[in-house]
């Protein structure tokens, strides 16, 4: 390890997780960029020739920008996560490197480098990050000096699915920017939605995309409609439950017009900023991995050559954001602000002692699926509160019911985020075991949909509810809150054993439920 650091120059950044393999200089600005992508000759991307891609390029594409250094201070790497054999090729170069140069390592995460990026191109300062590329679908927030995962996808990354999708058509790789050129020449195809709270999954619309016998632009047109209304129902529920104002669009699939202006209206309509990055700096680059390094070594932040082995797991709420100051905007408003809250779906009015709960349209969402989705969920709703009312669990009691809203009783209470302690926790535990011991999954368990009133924990907003008994319902609910609590607490592990004990305390077949929760969570850990 070198004595000291260079006091100024530049960071040289080294990136090749997966098809890129590019190199970066960055110090008050990007001085040199180079990239040579990897495209598969048949196929999607295999890891050992991609590896093998990355090492025949390696030389030339650092030797590129090399030479419009003035002084290298640091070489920072992608230390993951990624494809191992890939990751193993750029840590070698970068350790080579550092050692040549005589200058310090630092190794940076790949997602977080993705979000660094975005915030420095667009200025942005504290936003919900909807991350969107080959491996990847994550919605981020930062608290507390972490990036936290609100919400991501249970099976496969989107721009892999699409990938997928257009290779089962013999469509070139890669598939997203294909499927998108098709989709402009389509109409709308009604495809499998699924969300679950802030978490999505791909995995069966993209089967049923593939087995459609529909004409192929209209399968790309119904694909893309309802995996980025997907996409865009989890970002604007994480905004609302984290009270934030910006959104922030990147990853590859981030290059996606339609992405975009889906995104860009969702924002308008709530007031909300939105902004991507320009193309260079949305999918996989060196640039990004350059500025993380520099911020991570103006912070103190580098990497002893021993403990430099990558790390194809590495999650993005793993890293201590050393070089942020702030602590993110916590949750923060107050329920029924003004006697208005306005949730991913629905605004909800006060009405004396009663709540009017009107599923609006969304402008970003094809009119056929908003008006199934609407439909569909005031009914799930209406139908499932009483059921789960009538089992023991306490929800509102039900006034009236129209297409699209539903006049409720108030739950006068603390609203659980607001309200975070561990009696609390055992409390929505004792609610979630009852409902799950009746049968009834709630699909949507964020702390934003329970109230405590009266001791007793109250459940709210069933529109994702179903009914199941099937112990991977169970444990996606308990994942979902489980993500929730992690992202919003530090206090998460007491907080989680509390609700464990109410929980089990209700429903016998707790520990079973909670097995399966741990079994999805490691699902999540991909890569
Ligand atoms: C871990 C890392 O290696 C990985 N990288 C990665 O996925 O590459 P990225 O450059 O962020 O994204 C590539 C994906 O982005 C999709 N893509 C590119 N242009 C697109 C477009 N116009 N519409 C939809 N998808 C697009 C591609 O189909 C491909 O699946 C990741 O960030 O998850
Ligand atoms: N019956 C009720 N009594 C009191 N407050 C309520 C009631 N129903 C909803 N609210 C308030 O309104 C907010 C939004 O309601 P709800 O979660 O039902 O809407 P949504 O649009 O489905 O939300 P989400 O973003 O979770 O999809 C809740 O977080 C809560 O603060
Ligand atoms: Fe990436």
């Amino acid at each position: 390890m070198p004595e000291s650091i260079p006091p100024s120059g530049q960071v040289l950044g080294l990136e090749g997780t997966a098809w890129n393999v590019s190199a970066a200089l960055f110090d008050d600005d990007l001085v040199a960029l180079h990239s040579a992508p990897y495209s598969p000759p048949t196929g999607g991307i295999h890891p050992r020739e991609a590896a093998q891609h990355h090492a025949s390029v390696m030389k030339d594409v650092i030797a590129r920008v090399l030479p419009e250094a003035e002084q290298v201070r640091a070489v920072a790497f992608s230390q993951g996560p990624g494809l191992g054999p890939c990751l193993r090729t750029v840590a070698t170069a970068a350790r080579a490197l550092a050692l040549a140069l005589d200058v310090p390592l630092v190794g940076v995460n790949h997602c977080v480098a993705h979000v660094e990026i975005g915030r420095w191109a667009t200025g942005f300062a504290d936003p919900i990050v909807l991350y969107a590329s080959g491996a990847n679908t994550q919605v981020i927030g930062y608290l507390n000096g972490r990036y936290r995962i609100f919400g991501e996808t249970l099976d496969i990354g989107i721009g892999n699915g699409l990938d997928k999708f257009a290779r089962s058509h013999d469509l070139p790789h890669p598939g997203g920017p294909v499927v998108e050129r098709l989709a402009r020449e389509g109409s709308y195809l009604e495809l499998p939605y699924t969300v679950k709270g802030m978490d999505l999954a791909f995995s069966g619309l993209i089967s049923a995309a593939q087995e459609s016998s529909s004409p192929l632009e209209d399968v790309c047109h119904g694909l893309q409609e309802t995996a980025f209304a997907m996409c865009v129902e989890v970002t604007e529920r994480a905004l609302a439950h984290a009270g934030k104002d910006e959104v922030l669009l990147v990853g590859g699939v981030g290059a996606n017009a339609r992405l975009q202006e889906m995104l860009r209206e969702m924002c308008e309509d709530r007031g909300a900023a939105f902004a991507v990055p320009e193309r260079t700096y949305l999918g996989d680059n060196g640039a990004m991995i350059a500025y993380t390094g520099r911020i991570m070594l103006e912070a103190g932040v580098t990497l002893p050559l021993a403990e430099s082995q990558v790390r194809p797991g590495y999650r993005v709420d793993e890293v201590e954001v050393a070089w942020r100051s702030d602590l993110g905007e916590a949750v923060r408003g107050e329920p029924l602000e003004g006697g208005r809250a306005q949730g991913a779906e629905a605004v909800v009015e006060e009405a004396g002692e009663f709540i009017v709960k009107r599923r609006v349209g969304k402008r970003y969402r094809n009119e056929a699926l908003d008006r199934r989705l609407i439909i569909e969920r005031t009914r799930a709703e209406s139908r499932l509160l009483a059921a789960a009312r009538r089992a023991g669990v306490a929800t509102p009691v039900i006034r009236e019911i129209t297409a699209d809203t539903i006049l409720m009783e108030r739950i006068k209470g603390d609203v659980l985020k607001y309200a975070m302690t561990e009696e609390n926790l055992a409390r929505a535990g004792v609610a979630v075991g009852r409902l799950h011991a009746a049968g009834i999954v709630h699909g949507d368990l964020t702390t934003s949909n329970m109230i405590v009133r009266d001791g007793q924990c109250v459940l709210i907003d069933f529109g994702l509810a179903h009914v199941s008994s099937e112990l991977e319902s169970r444990g996606v609910d308990l994942h979902v809150l489980f993500q929730t609590l992690e992202s919003t607490s530090d206090s998460f592990a007491a907080l989680r054993e509390a609700f464990v004990e109410g929980y089990a305390e209700a429903f016998p077949g707790a520990e079973e439920a909670l097995a399966r929760e741990r079994e999805v969570e490691m699902r999540g850990r991909y890569l």
